[in-house]
């Protein structure tokens, strides 16, 4: 299964708050300027990568001389505002050193729910490495809430993976990988070298993050390696410290967890919808409904029991069993008001119920997806 990363052409590269920041101590610029030399040798082998990197909050606290990481939001997106600065005055300068210009994207959940957002990001990333430039990705942490924000980069990496349909996701951290158990608690627990990214038993073994300045820990790892696989990417969880971990790993070498993709990629628009982390309102099915869904039929209103949320047309909802499972989600044709007329009613109905029809559906096959 290596042969699938040393083929990969394009790959995004994930480095944590505790690598960036040696564990809040402040910018780790020999391991930034190590990073970038290793990216400069994947391009010189015609190798595209984008970087996601944390360490904007763990690195303005280190200005802001915090030594703990705040509670309160604003706290928060104010020592980010200080400590991107740093950070991307860091990038920029140890990419210099190897002759390669950055870019800096500071990108919110909400961006990359909104198709048109969506797509605008993907065009600019794909121009910016079609130039050789290196895109230096991170969350707005300055303007994000809770609504809008992927909240860890793990998730972000993944998203952005298949955001520009990434080959590979490598995900640099302070362990080896993934372990059977968190290693710091468990000392018999085991590095796993490869797994099926699908592997749901992989989960109850990643447990939270190591420090107080991380965010995700190796759950949200082990998740975004699935959602990667969704578009095909292969993810690999690797030491950050280990010398020449992203030539290495890149090059096929047995290093770290690999955790490979082995279903067929969703098409870019049900891989958009299935990318969504927050959803606008959510469709309560029938027995009859679901069945229909799953036989890859159309959601119809007289299949929907209620309709919960305050959601316009065109937004993406949830589709749930009654008791309040995801099994599908897609977008949804009519406003929630609307919507909440129209259930349990036949289609022929809907003129006569809202005065208007847009369409017969509630949600059309084409922009639905079927989840689990
Ligand atoms: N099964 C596991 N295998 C390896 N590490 C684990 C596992 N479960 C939890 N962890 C913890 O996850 C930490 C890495 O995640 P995190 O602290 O968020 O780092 P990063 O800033 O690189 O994202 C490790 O230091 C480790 O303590
Ligand atoms: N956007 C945040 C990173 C969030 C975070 O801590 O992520 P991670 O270290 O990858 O678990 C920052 O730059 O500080």
């Amino acid at each position: 299964m290596r042969t699938a990363i040393r083929n990969a052409r394009r790959l995004v590269a994930k480095v944590g708050s505790a690598l960036v920041t040696n564990n809040g101590e402040g910018l780790a610029v020999d391991a930034l300027a190590d990073w970038a030399r290793q990216i400069a040798g994947l391009r010189a082998e015609g190798r595209e990568v984008v970087l996601v990197s944390s360490g904007a909050i763990a690195a303005g606290m280190q200005r802001l001389g915090w030594t703990s990481r705040p509670q309160e939001m604003h706290q928060l997106q104010a020592a980010a505002a200080v400590g991107q600065m740093g950070l991307a005055q860091a990038y920029e300068s140890v990419f210099a050193a190897n002759g390669l210009h950055t870019a800096q994207i500071l990108l919110t959940h909400a961006d990359l729910a909104d198709r048109t957002r969506y797509l605008n990001a993907r065009s600019t990333l794909v121009t910016l490495l079609e130039l050789g430039v290196i895109p230096i990705i991170n969350e707005n942490d300055t303007v994000v809430t809770d609504e809008i924000k992927f909240g860890d980069n793990d998730t972000l990496g993944a998203l952005v993976a298949n955001l520009i349909d990434a080959d590979a996701l490598v995900i640099l951290t302070d362990q080896q990988g993934l372990y059977t158990a968190d290693p710091r608690k468990d000392p018999s627990a085991t590095l796993i070298s490869e797994e099926r990214a699908e592997n749901t038993a992989l989960e109850a073994m990643a447990g939270g993050a190591g420090s107080g300045i991380s965010k995700g820990g190796m759950i949200t790892k082990v998740r975004a390696a699935q959602r990667a696989a969704r578009s095909g990417a292969h993810t690999c969880i690797a030491s950050g410290r280990e010398p020449d971990a992203l030539l290495r790993v890149a090059r096929g070498e047995q290093l770290g967890t690999l955790l490979y993709a082995t279903s067929t990629p969703l098409a870019a628009r049900k891989q958009w919808l299935a990318d969504h982390l927050q959803l606008a309102g959510s469709l309560t099915l029938d027995d009859g409904a679901i069945e229909a869904l799953k036989s890859g039929k159309s959601l119809l209103p007289i299949g929907v029991i209620a309709a919960d949320g305050d959601f316009t047309r065109g937004a993406v909802v949830a589709c749930r069993t009654r008791d309040g499972r995801e099994i599908a989600r897609g977008l949804v044709n009519y406003a929630a008001n609307d919507t909440r007329r129209i259930v349990r009613h036949g289609s022929g109905e809907i003129e006569s119920l809202l005065g208007f029809i847009e369409e017969p559906e509630l949600i059309h096959r084409d922009n639905l997806i079927l989840i689990g």
